[in-house]
């Protein structure tokens, strides 16, 4: 059986330190392995770790607790039988194509003739041959993403890991790609005998692979796994795919762990929870969006993202925020507006606010801290500092600031607090300045 593992991890942490020196655990306790003959796709909110359990399978980042391992060798350091491709295609601008493609050869030890003509096939089979004189930047985006890919497949990977691949490329460039890779992997054209692909496109991972894995967030931890027992090439409209796209929705909205068993009480999070990462009027268009017909306030989430015209990733947080303040909940792919949710989408501006500031400070418990320490106080304001403080105890400087950010603008619309700029100071609502 351990021959059929390809990539192992056991037990797998990673904690950074942040720039203020804080450590921050940012995957935990990762049981993962990638099985020969598979293609995983790994799921997570941004910021989640994906692309750090990425860089530990191919080596480029260490994990520091637990066990990863290739081929049952431990990973320390890259591979020569693993290859990544990067969202950014990580392309050379001086080198041309072919030189671009010949790297991962001349690193190897490849000698010159040798690595000339396995470029060569390499080009042709990805469809650029008769590039190979060109420079980067004489190509489309999706041309420079098919030198990146070329570039992995010239070492003949036996692992290849792909960090959001697809996910700078128009629609169709990225569909086309991704098809030509499946192709090549389920005809046996190329020897990659294991894929693990990063996305935040829920409907490309369900085209994709084998088995979904969701990572949740703070720390990175592996929450589901979804097997797709789908011949390919897959029928995007088929029900089946359908229903699959519609079960990873519905796993990747749920609420932040801990889970709760259906109608517990959610166990409330602390006031150092990273914020969702959207705004006000995003928020009022999605439920606005949801209220009205052909929704009359229950949505497929594929169908809503669609009539949005928005990307996953940013509806995700929107979708978080919503349920957060109560207003909406997800259930089997579907997102359906609380009876509140309702209410809000039929209110006046005044009553939204009313019910928006309501909600924050039951639900938000960095909102109702700030609240709090404000009414304790007797000047009524205070400086932001300390809150900033405790959020960076727990995440990167630059992430702290937006949840203040986020929680300050959501405060104002409720008019739960105000916000001085000039002073970076927080105060109740009506406060004259001193
Ligand atoms: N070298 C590093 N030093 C400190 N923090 C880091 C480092 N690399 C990543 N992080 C932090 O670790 C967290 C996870 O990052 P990672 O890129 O793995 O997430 P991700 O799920 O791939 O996110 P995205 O989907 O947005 O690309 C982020 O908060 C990031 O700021």
């Amino acid at each position: 059986m351990t021959e059929q593992i390809l990539i192992a991890l056991e037990g797998v942490g990673k904690t950074f330190t942040s720039a203020e020196g804080a450590p921050r655990r940012i995957l935990d306790k990762v049981d993962f392995a990638l099985q020969k003959g598979e293609i995983v796709a790994l799921l997570g909110k941004s910021g989640s770790g994906k692309s750090t359990l990425l860089r530990i399978m191919a080596g480029l980042v260490p994990a520091d607790g637990g066990r990863a391992s290739y081929r049952a060798r431990p990973i320390d350091g890259p591979a020569p039988g693993v290859a990544m491709v990067f969202q950014s295609f990580a392309l050379f601008p001086w080198l041309t194509v072919q030189q671009n493609v010949e790297l991962g050869l001349e690193a190897q030890g490849v000698p010159p003739a040798e690595r000339e003509q396995r470029a060569d096939a390499v080009l042709e089979m990805i469809g650029l041959a008769g590039f190979g004189g060109a420079l980067p930047r004489e190509l489309s985006g999706g041309m420079r993403q098919r030198v990146g890919i070329a570039r992995a497949l010239v070492t003949n990977p036996d692992v290849l890991l792909m960090d959001e691949a697809f996910s700078a490329l128009d629609v169709l460039t990225g569909e086309t790609l991704r098809n030509d890779i499946l192709d090549l992997w389920d005809s046996n054209q190329i020897p990659t005998r294991g894929i693990v692909v990063v996305s935040h496109n829920i409907e490309e991972a369900v085209m994709m692979a084998d088995r979904i894995i969701i990572l949740s967030s703070d720390p990175g931890r592996i929450v589901s796994e979804v097997a797709i027992n789908l011949p390919r090439p897959r029928d995007v409209d088929s029900p089946r795919v359908r229903a699959l796209v519609d079960q990873v929705y519905g796993l990747m909205t749920m609420r932040p762990a801990p889970l709760v068993a259906a109608g517990a009480v959610p166990a409330p999070v602390q006031p150092d929870y990273r914020l969702p990462d959207t705004d006000i009027d995003r928020i009022e268009a999605v439920l606005d969006l949801v209220a009205q017909p052909p929704f009359d306030g229950r949505a497929d989430l594929p169908k809503l993202a669609e009539e949005a015209e928005l990307p996953d990733e940013e509806l995700f947080p929107t979708y978080e925020a919503m349920g957060m303040l109560g207003l909406s909940q997800v259930e089997s792919g579907d997102i359906m507006l609380t009876p509140l949710g309702m209410r809000y989408a039929g209110a006046d501006q005044q009553e939204r606010q009313e019910i928006f500031g309501r909600q924050l400070l039951a639900n938000v418990p960095l909102a109702a801290l700030v609240r709090e320490r404000l009414t304790a106080d007797e000047s009524g304001t205070v400086s932001e500092q300390p809150f900033l403080e405790l959020l960076e105890e727990h995440m990167e400087s630059d992430e702290a600031k937006r949840t203040l950010e986020i929680a300050v603008e959501w405060g104002r619309y409720g008019e739960v607090y105000e916000y001085d700029y000039h002073l970076g100071r927080l105060k109740l609502p009506g406060l004259e300045p001193k």
